[in-house]
């Protein structure tokens, strides 16, 4: 069985019976815990829920479009038929110095990739979106918005900082498209894929999203072994990889839960 569900489904059960109800920014209110954390051995597994069904491509486009094409231009995402991000989308079709811009402005993806070739046991191997000079600027301020990396033994190790996690939405996909990063970075330089930690600073649970959860917490028992991750093997220039050379094999789910999203 997963541990990407039963380690998820702990946090989502946990903040059911102990989450501590308030209101927030979209005015749904939610449960929330502090300091969630789950911790995945990419070599031993891949992390995607199988007690429901996770958008796989969608959130591979997603990460794409932040990490390798580092746009804020939603049209783009648009482009490639992912919706995820429309309600937040300016009339200037972006938005705004969110997410991607913060890598491009930076040349952060550039300079981490150099640093893992070059100098692997660089303790300074930091991408961060978080630029408070443009906060005001920012349609939505990044949720999933630092990562830091390490090379040890051969393996690449990163740890991801989320701020605010949506455990119904946004927590499936960041799970398992920054899963997709790290194998991605880790083949372009030439590394194994090691353990990716991700931290949760708030983690919640919107009230509309209560009975999905439930109904998914209900499955627990019937969870699936997770499915194998293939790239294509020959890429190892990061800027070459497309969402058609990133698929699951045998990705076996429970099927779809949906719900709505908090604007
Ligand atoms: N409240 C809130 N939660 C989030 O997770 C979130 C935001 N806002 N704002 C920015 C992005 C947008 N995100 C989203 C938005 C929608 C879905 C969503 O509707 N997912 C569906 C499938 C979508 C599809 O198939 O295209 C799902 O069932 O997972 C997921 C992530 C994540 N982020
Ligand atoms: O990658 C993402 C992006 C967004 N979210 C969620 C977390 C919150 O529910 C909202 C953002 O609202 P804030 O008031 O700015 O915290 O979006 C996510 O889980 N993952």
């Amino acid at each position: 069985m997963s541990t990407a569900d039963t380690q998820y489904l702990n946090i989502v059960e946990n903040i059911l019976a102990r989450g501590y109800y308030a209101n927030n920014r979209t005015g749904v209110p939610t449960y929330k815990l502090p300091h969630q954390i789950m911790q995945f051995d990419l070599a031993e597994e891949f992390p995607i829920l199988t007690t429901k069904f996770v958008a796989f491509k969608t959130a591979v486009k997603e990460i794409l479009w932040i990490w390798q094409l580092q746009s804020n231009d939603v049209r783009e995402l648009q482009k490639m038929n992912c919706h995820v991000w429309d309600e937040w989308m300016r009339p200037d079709g972006t938005i705004g110095k969110a997410y991607g811009y913060q890598i491009r402005k930076y040349k952060q993806v550039d300079k981490l990739l150099d640093m893992l070739r070059n100098d692997p046991q660089n303790r300074r191997m930091i991408v961060s979106l978080w630029n408070i000079e443009d906060l005001p600027d920012m349609a939505l301020q990044p949720c999933a918005f630092q990562t830091l990396w390490d090379v040890t033994d051969g393996r690449l190790n990163c740890m991801l900082i989320q701020r605010s996690g949506d455990m119904g939405l946004g927590v499936p996909f960041n799970m398992t498209q920054y899963a997709v990063l790290i194998h991605l970075i880790a083949q372009s330089v030439g590394l194994q894929p090691g353990l990716f930690t991700h931290v949760i600073n708030n983690a919640h649970i919107y009230e509309n999203h209560v009975e999905a959860l439930k109904t998914q917490l209900a499955r627990r028992g019937e969870a699936m072994d997770a499915p194998k991750l293939v790239i294509a093997k020959d890429i190892t220039d990061f800027y070459a990889f497309t969402p058609d050379d990133i698929a699951l094999d045998n990705y076996r789910h429970l099927g779809k839960l949906p719900m709505e999203v908090a604007v």
